[in-house]
């Protein structure tokens, strides 16, 4: 087998592996929810549209070229032009996660989420592996203007919240994106958590210091 070969069946059983782990742990019910990774050559696998990431064959993933044609598998996410502008804005990450997750779904629904910074820095690792995170407007989802608005702050941003939806982000690894991902959530848990209360997050400097670059 040749290295991309290689390279690919290797994604595509993670991709499978990283939907299970985060089907079975709730992080997204039914069919919601996609992934991707892009390939050495610049063609992309993502979850088919209306498949559950839970139950998730590694033999029927949509195979797009790099100028997103159809190539093989089923019939891609219809986030797929979503995704595509993500790699376009983010030329050296390698993979893109997207999530019903129920409490950033909930902070993308609050009337007085700021949209230029959705979650505060609460805790070291959310300013690690998310940074500053914007919210774009909400479209409905497969529309062209979601995947533009999410383009329009992709090339600062790899973790965008989508309103009304859920959040969006991109890694240089599938691994990665997950991990940055699941922290995400686990912030938005802990912002509605301290609902209320006087809390103290990191300052803007503290949280600077640690942003991903
Ligand atoms: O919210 C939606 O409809 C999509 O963004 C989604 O999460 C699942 O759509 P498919 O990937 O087309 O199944
Ligand atoms: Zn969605």
């Amino acid at each position: 087998m040749t290295a991309i070969g290689s390279a690919a069946t290797h994604a595509r059983e993670e991709i499978c592996s990283v939907g299970k782990s985060l089907f079975d742990r709730g992080l997204t019910a039914g069919s919601t929810g996609n992934i991707s990774v892009r390939l050495d050559d610049g063609s992309l696998l993502m979850t088919p549209t209306n498949a559950s990431l839970g139950d998730l064959d590694p033999a029927q993933l949509s195979h797009l070229d790099a100028e997103g044609r159809h190539l093989s598998g089923d019939k891609p996410t219809k986030e797929a032009f979503l995704h595509r502008c993500m790699y376009c804005e983010r030329e050296g990450d390698g993979a893109v996660v997207h999530l019903h997750s129920t409490h950033s779904v909930a902070v993308s629904i609050l009337r007085d989420t700021d949209p230029d910074d959705a979650l505060p820095p609460l805790t070291a690792y959310f300013a690690m592996r998310i940074g500053r995170l914007p919210m774009v407007p909400y479209y409905a989802p497969g529309d062209a203007d979601l995947a533009e608005a999410v383009a329009a702050q992709a090339s600062a941003h790899h973790a965008v919240l989508l309103a009304n939806h859920g959040p969006v982000v991109s890694g240089k690894t599938l691994r990665q994106a997950q991990y940055a991902i699941e922290e995400l959530e686990e912030t938005a848990k802990l912002f509605l958590l301290l609902h209320g209360r006087d809390i103290r997050p990191l300052t803007r400097d503290q949280a600077d210091a640690l942003r991903p670059r």
